[in-house]
């Protein structure tokens, strides 16, 4: 196994998105070993930036589900906004959707609050080119050519890993894709059933808790 992938709301935070100081120093305790960490989450991407320099983390990022990709000081853009921007404008005509905050920064997607029931959002959306997630933080009307398993895929070409050399971790529906096409597939205890199901290994502990533990087995410490 050569590098991490992570997920961050609902994996490496708890329920409030307050950040596991267990999952920083397991993480950390990676990084140094020489397994490099990529952070693969459906935020913006100076949200995730700021989380990968603040814990440390040196294996790249791919932001908003898969849209957005950090390798190398290079950014790149793969999702295409404006499926997502003509699903928005025919669901604000039918039910009071609103943005979550900082929107002007999101590039390839667009976040919705959780105040209309996702199930609700898809099946107004049928017909339109997006997936629709929800993350239990927030409902994303994505490209769907784009996912972060996708994504990851690309990132780790570029520094000659493949997925099979790669654990990933998450919690909710949209890493099933990255989580699927990973050498080692975990899901912390809090994960959706569906994720739970596929993980080749569900952490006993929560959130955080559930990251550390899991990286401990991958690293054999
Ligand atoms: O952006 C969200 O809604 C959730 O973010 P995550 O992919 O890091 O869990
Ligand atoms: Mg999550």
């Amino acid at each position: 196994m050569r590098a991490i992938a992570v997920d961050i709301d609902g994996t490496i935070t708890d329920k409030k998105r307050r950040l596991s100081l267990e999952a920083v120093n397991a993480l950390r305790g990676a990084e140094e070993a020489g397994v490099p960490v990529i952070m693969v989450t459906g935020n913006i991407l100076c949200f995730a930036m700021a989380t990968s320099v603040l814990i440390g983390t040196s294996g790249g990022v791919v932001a908003e589900n898969g849209g957005v990709l950090h390798i190398n000081d290079e950014v790149r853009v793969l999702g295409d906004i404006s499926k997502a921007e003509m699903a928005y404008s025919h669901l604000k005509g039918i039910y009071p959707v609103r943005k979550v905050q900082f929107s002007d920064l999101r590039v390839s997607e667009i976040a919705l609050t959780r105040d209309v029931p996702a199930d609700t959002v898809r099946e107004a959306l049928r017909d339109f080119d997006v997936e629709v997630y929800d993350t239990g933080f927030a409902i994303h009307l994505t490209d769907p050519s784009v996912n972060k398993g996708s994504s990851l895929e690309i990132l780790l070409e570029s520094r000659g890993i493949g997925m099979e050399d790669v654990m990933a971790i998450g919690d909710s529906e949209n890493d099933l894709e990255f989580i699927e096409a990973a050498g080692f597939r975990v899901a912390v205890a809090n994960a959706d059933p569906e994720l739970r199901e596929m993980a080749d290994y569900v952490t006993s502990a929560a959130h955080g808790e559930g990251v550390a533990e899991a990286v401990r087995r991958f690293m054999g410490w």
